[in-house]
């Protein structure tokens, strides 16, 4: 029996995919597999019985990767999976940021009694007059699997749309409009664009990348949408450049103390993947993920340790190592089963960075003996009977 414990409510379309052999737990500390969402699990402490994490949705900075990796806890997250969900509100949002839509709509809510209403709003209307998103330069920042549907959408709400990505994957490329430009250079979005959009995970590098400095490259009025993570952006550095009017507006999705409430700040409730569809999806994958994980050894959409995919395994036995990525590991786990003159029909070794995984199928059961051998190799991690 796995047990699953959510550290956030997950969509029932993808709990429901749970088969008898799976229970669901209240305790972290119980769970063989942890559900997420955008809660921390930064400050828990990982329980031995801990073998995945799957995060329905994109962004992983709230999981200690490395920590994990180390414990041989294997991280998942559900690509793509909310980011028609996430394009979509980009395209309102920064539809409602080019014109005073929100200030129109509170001032009008505001003369709610008053019976001249109607006189009233065309008399005031211009002072929330805006302009059209139409031949406006847009630049979008990460063209991941969000950036690309963005960036080739809003091009087909005729902006001149601008991409940088120097990571851009040959699948992301290949989804790209031929009508995208490519900037050479983050300063060329900055220099060029009349909004920028970013869609790059929270990494050392990407970390209040919007700051002084960068502010003082853009245009006048510049309009910035972030519906990545709120440190890609210094606070304190957006306040001074909304007060100056060097920034126009500033839409997030990540409410803070010191942006609420700021002028010219449009501040969202972390509504990017809130979609039935969003969520939907990235249950079904998270799920399918994990079941696969536990349930045969395969490792897909891990962002801490490899992809892995033996199939189901049809030999007595199959066990499955995280181990180091380090020399002479697949001699010390082949010469283990050698000396107790096991047969090794079929195995698969991948590595990702310094961590490495390792599933050997075997012509007899695995035992909690021949795991213990293994798991004493220096190097090893963690080490799984699946069969
Ligand atoms: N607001 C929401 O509800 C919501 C929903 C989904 C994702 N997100 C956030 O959006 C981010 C992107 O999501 P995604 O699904 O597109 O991820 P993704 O991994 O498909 O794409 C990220 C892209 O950013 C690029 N990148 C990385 N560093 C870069 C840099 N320094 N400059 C330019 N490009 C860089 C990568 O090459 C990749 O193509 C997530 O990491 C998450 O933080 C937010
Ligand atoms: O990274 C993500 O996928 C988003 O920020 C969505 O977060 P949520 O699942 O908490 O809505």
């Amino acid at each position: 029996m796995f047990k699953i414990n959510c550290l956030n409510p997950v969509a029932n379309v993808g709990l429901n995919l749970f088969t008898k052999h799976y229970e669901m737990v209240d305790q972290f500390n119980d769970a063989n597999a942890v559900l997420v969402r955008s809660s921390s699990v930064h400050e828990l402490e990982l329980p031995h019985s801990l073998d995945a994490i799957a995060r329905a949705g994109a962004g992983v900075n709230n999981i200690p990767l490395e920590k994990c990796a180390e414990n041989g806890v294997v991280v998942f997250n559900t690509p793509g999976a909310n980011a028609n969900g996430v394009k979509e509100i980009v395209i309102a949002t920064l539809i409602i940021a080019s014109r005073d839509i929100f200030g129109g709509v509170n001032w009008v809510n505001s003369c709610k009694e008053d019976p001249e209403v109607a006189k009233l709003v065309e008399k005031n209307k211009s002072k929330f007059a805006g302009t059209e998103i139409k031949g406006k330069k847009l630049g979008v920042i990460g063209l991941g699997a969000i950036g690309v549907l963005v960036a080739n959408a809003l091009n087909k709400l005729d902006m001149e749309v601008y991409g940088f990505d120097p990571f851009i994957s040959v699948d992301a490329a290949w989804k790209l409009s031929k009508f995208i430009k490519q900037a050479k250079s983050l300063e060329e979005i900055y220099r060029e664009c009349d909004f920028i959009t970013v869609h790059v995970p929270l990494t050392d590098s990407t970390k209040g990348m919007f700051n002084k400095e960068t502010f003082e490259m853009m245009k006048d009025g510049v309009k910035i949408l972030n519906f990545s993570r709120d440190s890609l952006v210094i606070d304190e550095d957006i306040v001074e450049a909304l007060k100056s009017g060097k920034v126009g507006r500033y839409v997030t999705d990540f409410p803070n103390p010191k942006v609420c409430g700021v002028e010219g700040v449009i501040t969202v409730p972390h509504l990017g993947a809130s979609t039935s569809e969003s969520e939907d999806n990235c249950a079904i994958m998270a799920v399918k993920q994990l079941m696969d994980y536990l349930e045969n050894g395969n490792i897909k959409n891990s962002v801490n340790y490899p992809n892995c995919d033996m199939g189901v395994c049809n030999q007595a036995g199959r066990i499955a190592i995280n181990h180091r990525n380090i020399p002479n590991m697949l001699s010390q786990f082949t010469s283990t089963f050698a000396k107790e003159n096991i047969n090794i029909p079929d195995m698969i070794n991948k590595s990702k960075g310094k961590y490495a995984y390792t599933v050997l199928d075997i012509e007899s059961p695995s035992t909690p003996e021949l795991a213990k051998k293994i798991r004493e190799i220096d190097g090893v991690l963690k080490v799984r009977i699946i069969k």
